[in-house]
């Protein structure tokens, strides 16, 4: 007899309603006619989805968890329809030991209310093999922080790595980043206005730092991953060498000019573009993936002006919402939503039995009314960050219910863990 059967539901890309009996936290079985369970539960004609899958989050733990930890930052996916997130190294310690490493996942373990990996930090080629044996699901290397020597034994080293790892990276060309950010926070006209840190961290510090990326994984043969791509060209250079990415929700639906409304609220790495320069929604397709980077801060470390606030955005709780609201303005297809959301982060990161409604996979849901209506209120969220420049803002589509394991873990935005 199956643990639970949930009746009534829709699939994306299907007509007509379903029925899901799990077992032991797997999708036992899927049909149109019904199934029968001691235990049922009503879907009301919503969509099931595969539970989202986010390869970039920040949960600042260890080292920094007045900002976030991963109670709290696992609670807000859970709240956003997330059944798995993938962690930064870029905490105190840096994740980057074998010994940090094991200490995270003991941790995360202990505290995560969703299914994690972690992403691993780079070090020495011995250090990082010995991480290999803890699965991380890529090294992550920020290029802002290294000079082009580093970068080459950095990349060469990866490489070299039993199973030619993932290689993550943040790509902002840190040359050209000090040149602008010497030249524009000592001028008169600029140094104060919140748009000139757009200018700094320039299109084109992105693009060449891509290139430059592109050129080193040709050299060593690196397995590339490119996270939050902000520019249009960007995205070209990564799609002509079959170079997967992730898009962030500011990226996709703010331009630079929201500096002028929001100020540092809004000041995140890589920084939101001119409109000429930016991805928009329209260049969603079906390889691409959602990477919210949601990278919390305290208040006051966001209101430290131009060049010593923060960057970062909360993005768990509203990333969804927003999405969905693109769809029932047509300017997204609702197919794309679980590709982009769960399949094709599952396939990168090769997560098993993840990302799909499939007989024998495990029994991760999210549950999407996309007629659900509502206005986002941060003291509503469960993240620790008390900003985000989504606050107040009208939602049309939501998740109402994630499941994990065939366990209900959050219903209209009550957690039950
Ligand atoms: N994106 C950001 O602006 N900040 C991230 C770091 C990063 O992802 O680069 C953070 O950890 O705060
Ligand atoms: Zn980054
Ligand atoms: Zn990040």
């Amino acid at each position: 007899m199956f643990d639970l059967v949930l009746k009534n539901l829709k699939l994306v890309g299907e007509s007509g309603e379903f029925y899901i009996a799990i077992q032991d936290g797997k999708i036992a079985k899927m049909s149109k006619t019904p199934i029968s369970a001691d235990n049922e539960m009503d879907i009301k004609g919503q969509y099931v989805l595969p539970g989202l899958i986010d390869p970039h989050v920040h949960f600042r733990d260890p080292g920094l968890t007045y900002k976030e930890d991963f109670k709290t930052g696992s609670m807000a996916a859970a709240n956003g329809g997330f059944t798995f997130v993938m962690d930064m190294p870029n905490t105190l310690p840096k994740t980057n030991t074998y010994k940090a490493f094991k200490d995270k996942l003991e941790m995360a373990n202990s505290k995560s209310v969703v299914n994690f990996g972690l992403h691993s930090g780079h070090s020495s080629f011995e250090e990082m093999e010995r991480i290999l044996e803890l699965n991380p699901m890529s090294f992550k290397v920020f290029m802002d922080l290294e000079s082009d020597e580093r970068l080459r034994e950095i990349f060469k080293n990866i490489s070299n790595l039993d199973g030619n790892p993932i290689l993550t990276v943040h790509a902002e060309k840190q040359s050209i980043v000090r040149e602008n950010t010497e030249r524009l926070s000592e001028d008169l006209e600029l140094k104060d206005k919140p748009i000139s840190y757009s200018y700094a961290r320039s299109a084109e510090s992105e693009i060449e730092s891509i290139s430059q990326t592109i050129s080193l994984s040709k050299e060593f043969g690196n397995n590339l991953h490119i996270c939050h791509l902000s520019t249009k060209k960007g995205m070209e250079l990564a799609k002509e060498n079959n170079i997967s990415y992730e898009f962030t929700p500011h990226h996709l639906l703010f331009d630079n000019s929201y500096f002028d409304k929001f100020g540092t609220i809004v000041k995140t790495n890589p920084p939101l573009r001119e409109s000429k320069d930016k991805v928009n929604v329209s260049d969603i397709d079906s390889d691409s993936m959602i990477g919210t980077d949601h990278a919390p801060h305290s208040l006051e470390e966001k209101n430290k002006g131009v060049w010593d606030s923060s960057p970062g955005i909360p993005s768990l709780e509203t990333v969804l919402s927003l999405l969905l609201t693109e769809v029932n303005k047509s300017n997204l297809d609702f197919n794309l939503i679980p590709k982009i959301f769960a399949e094709n982060p599952a396939k990168r990161f090769n997560l098993k039995n993840k990302g799909f409604i499939k007989e024998n996979y495990d029994a991760d849901f999210v549950v999407v009314d996309l007629n659900k209506e509502g206005t986002f209120n941060i003291d509503e969220f469960y993240t620790k960050a008390e900003y985000s420049p989504f606050d107040g803002m009208d939602y049309q589509g939501a998740a109402t219910m994630t499941i994990i394991g065939g366990e209900v873990i959050m219903e209209d935005n009550e957690l039950f863990i």
